[in-house]
């Protein structure tokens, strides 16, 4: 890694790597050490135009000059990707966020040893909130991690994951887990409406009491636990729709759709490989 600030290039401008490149900038990075691939040209002069970046319709254009690639297109076009990128210099870093796709793969469709950081992050790092697990193959160096790690924090936490095999269980878990309280969230709504709140008034309710647990688990410093209880009282409100979730199984529940989503992203990488 050089001792200023790294070259990046992004392969691929969509959602996640405008979320990352949006986090960089107002980190404070230059817009001059980002660059940016995107074959749509609507979605290059969008960037150009938000974050002052330079943005080429050419994935080896882009990534020429850089230390760091991130690799930020969908799995089912990462090999007709990685395979040109084989001819880069051998100590550029690959950040992949692609799901489902492991390490030793990237590796072969980049020519072999490649110092590789693969992450899962989620979609509230659209809003700065996100969430990022983190693996480094043995290839990368100490410099190289804590880069990768800055970039990422732009967008949200990162939590380093010490066993790559734990990385379909990170996108059971904060991967798609927006989208588990987003379920329980229309859930509350439409059980709301139910009880006779008009809809607007549901969402509003459902939606704030989403936000402010999540602030509280974030910012108390209190387990999960203890904050559910202080919410319960002694045979209270609370306490009925508890007694109610416990006998209807929600941490079985719960801990069978964490298990589905890790065995299919296990699919989803064996598929990629073949
Ligand atoms: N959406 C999510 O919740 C999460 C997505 N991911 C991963 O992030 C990656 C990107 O996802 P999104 O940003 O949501 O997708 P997206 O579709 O918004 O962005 C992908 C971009 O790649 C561009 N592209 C397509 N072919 C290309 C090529 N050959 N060379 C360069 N660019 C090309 C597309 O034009 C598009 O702008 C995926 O691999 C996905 O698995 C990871 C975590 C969460
Ligand atoms: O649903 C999926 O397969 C991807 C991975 C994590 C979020 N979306």
């Amino acid at each position: 890694m050089p001792t200023s600030s790294p070259r990046i290039a992004f392969i691929g401008g969509g959602n996640m790597a405008r979320s990352l490149i949006g986090g960089l900038v107002a980190q404070g990075t230059s817009a001059a050490s980002i660059a940016v691939a995107e074959p749509n040209a609507a979605a290059r002069d969008a960037l150009v135009a938000d974050y002052g970046i330079a943005a080429f319709a050419d994935n080896t254009d882009a990534a020429r000059n850089a230390d760091i690639i991130v690799l930020a297109v969908k799995p089912q076009v990462m090999r007709s990707v990685c395979e040109p990128l084989a001819t880069l210099a051998a100590g550029t870093l690959f950040v992949s966020i692609a799901a489902g796709i492991g390490c030793a793969q990237l590796d072969a469709w980049l020519g072999g040893g490649r110092a590789i950081v693969r992450c899962m992050p989620n979609t509230p790092a659209l809003v700065g909130a996100g969430a990022t697990g983190m693996y480094a193959n043995p290839a990368v160096s100490p410099a190289q991690s804590d880069a990768a790690r800055t970039l990422l924090q732009g967008a949200g936490i990162t939590v380093r994951i010490a066993d790559e095999a734990l990385m379909d269980a990170v996108t059971a878990v904060s991967g798609s887990g927006p989208a588990y309280f987003f379920l329980l969230t229309e859930a509350l709504q439409a059980a709301g409406e139910a009880q006779g709140l008009p809809p607007d008034a549901a969402r509003a309710l459902a939606v704030q009491t989403c936000l402010g647990a999540g602030r509280m688990l974030a910012e108390s410093g209190e387990s999960a636990a203890t904050l559910r209880q202080r919410v319960t009282s002694p045979n209270g409100t609370t306490q009925a729709a508890l007694d109610s979730f416990e006998a209807d199984g929600l941490r079985d529940i719960v801990r069978r759709a964490v298990e589905a989503a890790t065995r299919r992203g296990g699919e989803l990488a064996r598929q990629s490989a073949q």
